[in-house]
């Protein structure tokens, strides 16, 4: 099976303060949350892990550290753009275990000549930009976010370089940030 022409990236820098513990470990169905979005992605030839060195080991992805550490997931977005060769990043937060293969061929297959991101709506039709595809050519106008002192991940692409996709499975979009957030349905059954 040919691998498909996109990097994988996972930003795991976060603190989990609303998680009261490191919410990458926390166990989901046999499966710590880090290994759930890994599964998703795990096709890629080239996978990268931002997280401050030594944190997580994770056979076959390669740690990439922070460029600016503990400055949030925009941060992370920088670090994994300026470490993936040029070209699709497929960019996820460690806290999104219901992520599948599935959802990152649908991001693929709505990429649009011209634009920098894939952006799917959530199930409040928002986009959602911790699961997402972003080009490596976004990465000047990310770098020049974060010196401006800007943080929110949602400003990444700037106005009309996204294609956004409508329609997938709310389930998707399953995200952990508290420990309440673990109850609920087994994404690995659907
Ligand atoms: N590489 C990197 N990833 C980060 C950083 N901050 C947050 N993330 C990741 O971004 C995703 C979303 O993080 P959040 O839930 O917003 O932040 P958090 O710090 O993990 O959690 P809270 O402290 O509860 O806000 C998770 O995958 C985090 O690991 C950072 O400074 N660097």
């Amino acid at each position: 099976m040919t691998a498909p022409d996109f990097a994988a990236a996972i930003t795991a820098g976060g603190r989990s303060s609303r998680y009261g513990s490191d919410k990458a470990l926390a166990v989901l169905d046999g499966r710590t949350l880090l290994a759930h979005v890994a599964a998703s992605l795990e096709p890629c030839a080239v996978k990268l892990l931002v997280a401050p060195p030594g944190r997580y080991a994770l056979a076959g992805w390669h740690a990439v550290p922070d460029t600016r550490p503990g400055e949030g997931p925009l941060a992370g977005l920088e670090a994994a753009l300026g470490a993936a060769p040029p070209g699709w990043v497929a960019f996820a937060g460690v806290d999104m275990p219901a992520l599948t293969p599935a959802y990152w061929h649908a991001l693929t297959a709505a990429r649009t000549p011209g634009t920098l991101a894939v952006l799917a709506l959530d199930g409040e039709g928002r986009p959602q930009p911790l699961a997402a595809l972003y080009h490596t050519a976004l990465r000047p106008h990310v770098t020049a976010l974060l010196d401006a002192g800007e943080r929110r991940l949602r400003l990444a692409v700037p106005d009309g370089h996204a294609t956004v996709v409508a329609g997938l499975d709310a389930r998707f979009f399953r995200n952990v940030n508290r420990p309440g957030d673990l109850e609920g349905e087994d994404p690995s059954t659907r």
